[in-house]
């Protein structure tokens, strides 16, 4: 008995002392993180200096170009809103150095040229269709943009993502005023069908740039929109958390359809189509998909967390393979967090009978899958297919797989990871930036034939608890983050003008 407890102190001891050396000598505490580049000696874009930048992005929300459904949506304002950013920025649209080409009708394309033809080109983009709205559930009209006391913009794409088209614009008009000529030519894409996969817009864009960007290889990067800066804190980090986007998850949604017994309301039969549907739908959300936690760049993140975390915290993020459950476990608990370890379903749509004493013959429901990185469209087929486990409920695609995309580089030498890390830096200093997922899709799973470094990163600073707003009710935007958005992207045109730097060896001289 005395050497049995022996051993466990032993081994006890052990295991203590490891998890405290590599918290103590692996991840060194760093000092707050600031950006390797020095200011700018550029102005600032200040919305209290041009009032004009407010109301131009309040015109822009206005406009309802909403996607319904693939290839459907409100084409004559999707119309409106090209000639209106038209009108709204003169100096784009009568410079040498910019084209404008308008893609299947509705979509925008700018290629703003740069004098250096070796350096190779670079891509903004984001899309100018927002999906419907309830206005009942709403405490003002969603297309019709308020600036309430709160200092917030609320109306539909002040978060996804007329924001990053109208800050886009800004930033490039504010500095070809000023006769900013770029040495690295850009590109600006906007689609107007990315909330109904892109199949039209983005789809159509990468196939003009694919035939372009042959003469330059490929582009040096393309950032969409995606990941933001969290200002809720992790425990033990008293930092800001950026999160840029090196990989989206894949998209795969299924219809389910259950038939059963037509006939009278008055009379059912003990099993009906509806009541099978509904059976097999609520295991979808008693059983989720399994944790993959430390599969993917969340590795990363931990081990740059460590480094910043204070104790006790310091102990645990530096000690990743020990505390993963607990980890996952936490992570599980909260919708967004939840969503960045695993596979997600929802059961987005239901549709049953017609009248309401009639039983119908059939009714189905559509599953809307995100999945992880380390699974496959296949594979939650299969899960699906298990979980139902009735072979007279039949399933069938409803969207085309789209399999999780490739991650793209995040070294010290990355350089569009890098040039965009130090942009927001210079916007929002004090964040700890961190690769990660991108639980969502984009436009820019199309532009992945253009280049091997996609980030998924709107720069704008939220809580978790405002990830709610993202297609919901009451979609906002504070006026504050706007103007740091315009100066994120002022910052990161000029940054990208650079030659590839060796960040790693400047951060460590200036720090
Ligand atoms: C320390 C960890 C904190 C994690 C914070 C995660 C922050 C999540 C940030 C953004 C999530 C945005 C989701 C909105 C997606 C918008 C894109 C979209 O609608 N695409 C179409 C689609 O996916 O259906
Ligand atoms: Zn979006
Ligand atoms: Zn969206």
């Amino acid at each position: 008995m005395a050497s049995l407890l022996g051993l466990v102190s032993l081994v006890t001891v052990s295991l203590v002392s490891v998890l405290v050396f590599r918290a103590a000598f692996l991840y060194k505490p760093l000092p707050a993180p600031k950006s390797c580049i020095n200011m700018h000696n550029h102005d600032n874009i200040s919305l209290s200096q041009d009032p004009q930048i407010l109301k131009r992005f309040i015109g822009a929300l206005n406009i309802p170009t909403i996607s319904y459904k693939v290839h459907t949506y409100d084409a004559p304002e999707m119309t409106k809103f090209i000639e209106y950013i038209e009108k709204s920025y003169p100096a784009i649209h009568g410079s040498p150095l910019i084209t404008r080409e308008i893609v299947a009708n509705y979509s925008l394309l700018y290629t703003v040229k740069g004098s250096d033809p070796k350096l190779r080109p670079y891509m903004l983009t984001s899309h100018i269709d927002v999906v419907p709205a309830v206005k009942e559930l709403w405490d003002s009209n969603p297309f019709k943009a308020v600036i309430k006391d709160d200092g917030y913009i609320y109306a539909r794409g002040t978060m996804d993502a007329k924001h990053l088209v109208m800050a886009i614009f800004e930033a490039t008009e504010f500095m070809i005023k000023k006769g900013f000529k770029p040495r690295r030519t850009y590109y600006m894409a906007f689609g107007h069908d990315e909330e109904v996969l892109g199949l039209d817009g983005a789809q159509e864009i990468a196939k003009i740039l694919k035939v372009r960007t042959k003469t330059y290889d490929k582009m040096e990067y393309v950032i969409d929109e995606g990941l933001v800066i969290s200002e809720t804190k992790f425990p033990g980090l008293p930092y800001n958390i950026g999160l840029i986007g090196v990989a989206e998850k894949g998209y795969l949604s299924v219809k389910v359809t259950a038939t059963g017994a037509v006939g009278h309301g008055s009379m059912p039969p003990p099993m009906t189509a509806i009541a099978k549907l509904s059976t097999v739908l609520s295991r979808f959300h008693a059983n989720v998909m399994p944790s993959f936690l430390g599969e993917g760049v969340e590795r990363e993140m931990f081990e740059i967390f460590a480094a910043y975390a204070s104790w006790p915290y310091k102990l645990i993020y530096s000690n990743f393979w020990f505390f993963k459950p607990i980890i996952s476990y936490v992570m599980s608990n909260n919708p967004t967090l939840n969503a960045l370890v695993r596979s997600t379903t929802a059961v987005t749509m239901v549709h049953g009978g017609t009248k309401e004493n009639v039983l119908p013959d059939s009714a189905w429901a559509i599953l809307n899958h995100r999945i992880h990185q380390a699974q496959s469209g296949k594979e939650l087929m299969e899960l699906d297919r298990q979980l139902i486990n009735d072979d007279t409920i039949t399933m069938e695609l409803s969207s085309p797989i789209n399999e999780p995309g490739p991650v793209s580089p995040y070294c010290d030498d990355c350089s569009g990871y890098q040039t965009i890390k130090h942009s927001l830096l210079q916007v929002f200093p004090d964040t700890v930036v961190v690769p990660s997922i991108f639980l969502a899709a984009t436009d820019s799973k199309w532009y992945t034939n253009l280049t091997d470094s996609i980030y998924r990163f709107s720069a704008i600073s939220v809580e978790l608890e405002e990830m709610k707003c993202f297609h919901g009710h009451n979609e906002r935007l504070s006026v504050k983050n706007y103007e740091k958005l315009i100066n994120f992207y002022h910052h990161l045109i000029i940054n990208s003008d650079e030659p590839i730097l060796n960040y790693k060896s400047k951060q460590h001289d200036e720090l």
